[in-house]
């Protein structure tokens, strides 16, 4: 069985936060592969402005360049709508019967796991590993896997609104996503 670990999310940008907490998993639990889903519609937040879907593709595409485990997965956005996990994951378990897949999860999605739709039919598709995040307390009456890395204290939106202010965003994301953000004037740039 290929171990594949998903970090779902919405990658406005894709920070350092997240190439962090799909290495830590990745090593943590020797995971093959770990896929970077971007979604086409948060289901439990605004979708906020900036860039385009085309734009939070390349980001990410370039963010996670040069690392040979990572890829990205882009089946969310060609569907229009809220990007439920439970409609993702049904057709990549069906697509992938030799995988066995991880879902990545900061402590904020942690707690709001009761909310997701179809959790339970959800957890027999795939173990939910759970990571720290500031601000948060990892609690949650679901079965999660926790896996310990060191916290940070990054957001996309508060990137956001540091790019917005004019304020630097240096080592907080990627050099080559920066220079995309900053040539496609993007976030207020
Ligand atoms: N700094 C972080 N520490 C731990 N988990 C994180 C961190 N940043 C993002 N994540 C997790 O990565 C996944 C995708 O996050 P997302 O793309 O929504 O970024 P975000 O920084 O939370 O965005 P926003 O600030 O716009 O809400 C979520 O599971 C989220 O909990
Ligand atoms: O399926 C759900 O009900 C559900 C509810 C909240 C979040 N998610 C997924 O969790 C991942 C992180 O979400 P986000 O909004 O922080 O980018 C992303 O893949 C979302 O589609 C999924």
């Amino acid at each position: 069985m290929k171990k594949i670990g998903i970090l779902g999310g919405t990658f406005n940008p894709p920070h350092l936060g997240h190439l962090i907490i799909a290495n830590e998993v990745c090593h943590a639990l020797n995971l093959d592969e770990v896929w970077f889903l971007p979604n086409q519609e948060p289901p439990h937040k605004k979708k906020a402005g900036g860039a385009s879907d085309e734009d939070r593709l390349a980001m990410l595409e370039s963010a996670i360049k040069g690392n040979k485990l990572f890829k990205v997965e882009a089946i969310e956005l060609g569907r229009e709508g809220p990007s439920y996990t439970i409609d993702t994951m049904k057709i990549l378990v069906d697509r992938n019967p030799d995988a066995e897949f991880y879902f990545i999860i900061g402590a904020d999605m942690v707690e709001y796991l009761s909310k997701w739709r179809q959790i339970d039919e959800l957890l027999n598709l795939v173990t939910f590993v759970g990571v720290q995040r500031p601000g948060y307390g990892l609690i949650t009456t679901y079965p999660v896997q926790i896996v310990d890395i060191p916290a940070i204290d990054i957001s996309s939106s508060m990137i956001r609104e540091r790019l917005h202010q004019g304020r630097t965003v240096n080592y907080l994301l990627s050099e080559g996503v920066i220079r995309q953000i900053r040539e496609k004037h993007l976030y207020g740039t």
